[in-house]
């Protein structure tokens, strides 16, 4: 089992008269994990959830090549898990497993117990009983055991503490590398996901901003640190979007389509020069697009 593909065209879908989404065309191939990352109201959880057949907008969605919509083939290999957890809150963790070893074709029980035993939960609990972050945990355990060839997690970690949050991204990372599936991460703790993403897509405002390897979008940024005037003289030719000093030390962050030859320069004139995080690239395009529509 490798996962499913994604494929959306044109897909826009309105809650009354406010687009929540408008004109989204997206692929997300099997077998890897996406980021999909936005601001506040992107429009995030509204396409997880036309992925996961919950809502349904106008235009093409595809999973695995078929509608999902009322399709309970499909919708049995899709599971979203939304930051209240998506479980049987007023049944215990017990009843909720026998639940899931019915509705879920790929879902280990004795993986499920394992990771309840490592979150330290109780079986005998129900998840209402749980606290914010024990819920949290839970939730991540059965989108984990449920592998389902289509997994979403949706903000699935907030509430969590920070060892928490930690054990769920290795046991995430563990078991992808055993058993790969399509995994759609949506968080706005960008630096703490960003070494696990493949692609990242970023919404905004319901429009997709853009789509691709995460690799590619690295190579769109850099930082130059050095003295000031060495590093005035090699930014002046390129897009600044961000300056940090330190005493005579400057640091600029460059963003766009970068000349290999002016970094190769920079270094060659003593300058270092960095990787840019993913957070600082996400802002500053999420920023720029946001002023563009205000001018
Ligand atoms: N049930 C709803 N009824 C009306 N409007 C909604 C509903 N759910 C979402 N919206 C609106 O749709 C837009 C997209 O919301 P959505 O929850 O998809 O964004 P998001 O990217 O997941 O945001 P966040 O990061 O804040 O969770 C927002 O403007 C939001 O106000």
């Amino acid at each position: 089992m490798t996962g499913y593909a994604v494929h959306t065209e044109g897909l826009s879908l309105s809650y009354g008269d406010d687009p929540a989404l408008t004109g989204v065309d997206l692929d997300l191939a099997p077998g890897r994990i996406h980021g999909l990352l936005g601001r506040n109201g992107a429009g995030k959880t509204t396409l997880m959830s036309v992925l996961a057949a919950l809502r349904r907008g106008t235009g093409t969605v595809r999973v695995d090549g078929q509608d999902p919509f009322e399709n309970e083939a499909v919708m049995e290999d899709v599971c979203l898990i939304r930051e209240s957890g998506d479980t049987l809150t007023d049944e215990r963790l017990r009843t909720n497993l026998d639940f899931l070893e019915d509705a879920r074709p790929f879902f280990d029980r004795a993986y499920a117990e394992s990771l309840i035993a490592a979150f330290a939960l109780d079986l005998a609990k129900k998840p209402q009983h749980l606290s914010r972050g024990q819920a949290s945990a839970f939730g991540a355990i059965v989108g984990l055991a449920s592998r389902a060839p289509l997994t979403m997690f949706d903000e699935v970690h907030l509430g969590m503490d920070a060892p928490s949050r930690q054990r769920f991204y290795d046991e995430l990372l563990r078991d992808f590398a055993e058993h790969p599936r399509t995994i759609i991460l949506s968080s706005h703790l960008i630096s703490e996901v960003e070494h696990m993403l493949e692609t990242v897509t970023i919404l905004h405002e319901g429009h997709l901003l853009l789509s691709g390897e995460a690799d590619d979008l690295h190579s769109q940024g850099a930082t130059l640190t050095g003295p000031s005037e060495v590093v005035d003289r090699h930014a002046s030719d390129l897009a600044v979007v961000g300056t940090r000093d330190l005493g005579p030390t400057r640091q600029v962050t460059v963003f766009g389509d970068l000349d290999e030859s002016a970094l190769r320069r920079a270094e060659h004139d003593g300058l270092q020069v960095g990787a840019v995080p993913l957070q600082d690239l996400f802002i500053h395009l999420t920023d720029t697009q946001t002023h563009q529509e205000a001018s």
